[in-house]
């Protein structure tokens, strides 16, 4: 599978230039920056520290996208729905690891997969997505005695909170107990707050130095706490899954598809 990475010379880009390097049957295809990047030009393979692989990273990605097989897309919102369009209009996977993505920005990417088999998830790891169907589970179990609070800690370079995996974890949550999380969704508490409105779910951020990805979600109830988590170690977790999301999407019919379908996940 030929497979380009957008946002290549970014923490997540050179992960996934290593994955698709070290993918069996895959092959880079392309690597793009935005232009003006001092990357432009660079050997692809190189930027990622595994070596020269003959792919120049360029800024022009219909040009790569046209005979490709998938684009591999952690970037920013703005850049990423502009590659959906390009990816729809070359008829090729797109995955969406992308977090921070809003409203507005759901509806063109749900626009582009009625030509593009888009593949998109806040959290690409098998443990993560493993997770959400234990926090569904938990939520679903539990009464509203029990109240819900979602904690991440990220790196200091991370710009988006609450996190892409924490809103994953939320709406699992929300399903589990049969709510919209958007009418019980709490993202700030500062000052004074009231007391906890029953029913509410809550998330907590933390940033700070070079933490990869740690996520709990909190059952706090009458005298009794469950906590389940997640800490990654390294983002290999990611871009490892983008591979195989791409990978499984390749004979899939356009569409928006997330990662409990491609881990056979989804009840
Ligand atoms: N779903 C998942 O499993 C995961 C998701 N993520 C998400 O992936 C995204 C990227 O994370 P991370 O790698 O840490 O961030 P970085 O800032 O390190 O990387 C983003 C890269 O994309 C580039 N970029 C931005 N706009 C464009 C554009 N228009 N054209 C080409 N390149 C562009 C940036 O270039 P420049 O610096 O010049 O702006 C940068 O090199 C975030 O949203 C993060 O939350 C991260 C890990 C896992
Ligand atoms: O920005 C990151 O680094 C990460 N972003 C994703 C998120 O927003 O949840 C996934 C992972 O936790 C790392």
């Amino acid at each position: 599978m030929k497979l380009v990475v957008v946002g290549a010379e970014g923490r997540m880009g050179r992960m996934l230039i290593r994955a698709v390097a070290e993918a069996e049957g895959c092959t880079l295809h392309g690597a793009i920056e935005r232009p003006g990047s001092p990357a432009l030009g660079q050997d692809a393979g190189r930027l990622a520290g595994i070596g020269d692989l003959g792919v120049p990273v360029s800024d022009d990605p219909l040009s790569r996208f046209v005979a490709a097989d998938g684009v591999l897309d952690f970037t920013a919102p703005a850049a990423t729905v502009a590659f959906a369009e390009l990816a729809a209009q070359a008829r090729i996977v797109h995955v969406v690891g992308t977090t921070g993505l809003s409203a507005d920005d759901l509806k063109r990417l749900e626009a582009a997969s009625y030509h593009a088999r888009i593949v998109r998830s806040g959290n690409m790891s098998l443990g993560v997505n493993l997770l959400a169907g234990l926090v569904r589970k938990v939520a679903a179990t539990l009464g509203e005695e029990f109240d819900i609070e979602v904690l991440e800690m990220h790196h200091r370079m991370k710009v988006d909170a609450p996190s892409g995996t924490a809103l994953l974890l939320g709406e699992a949550a929300a399903e589990g107990r049969r709510v919209a999380l958007a009418e019980t969704r709490v993202s700030t508490r500062d000052g004074h707050t009231g007391a906890r409105r029953p029913g509410d779910i809550g998330f907590a951020t933390l940033r700070g130095g070079s933490v990869v990805g740690d996520h709990s979600v909190i059952f706090a109830g009458p005298s009794e706490r469950i906590t389940l988590s997640h800490h990654a170690e390294d983002r290999a977790i990611f871009a490892r899954g983008a591979v195989r999301a791409a990978q499984w999407a390749f004979d899939k019919p356009p569409g928006l598809y997330g990662m409990d379908d491609v881990l056979g996940l989804r009840d």
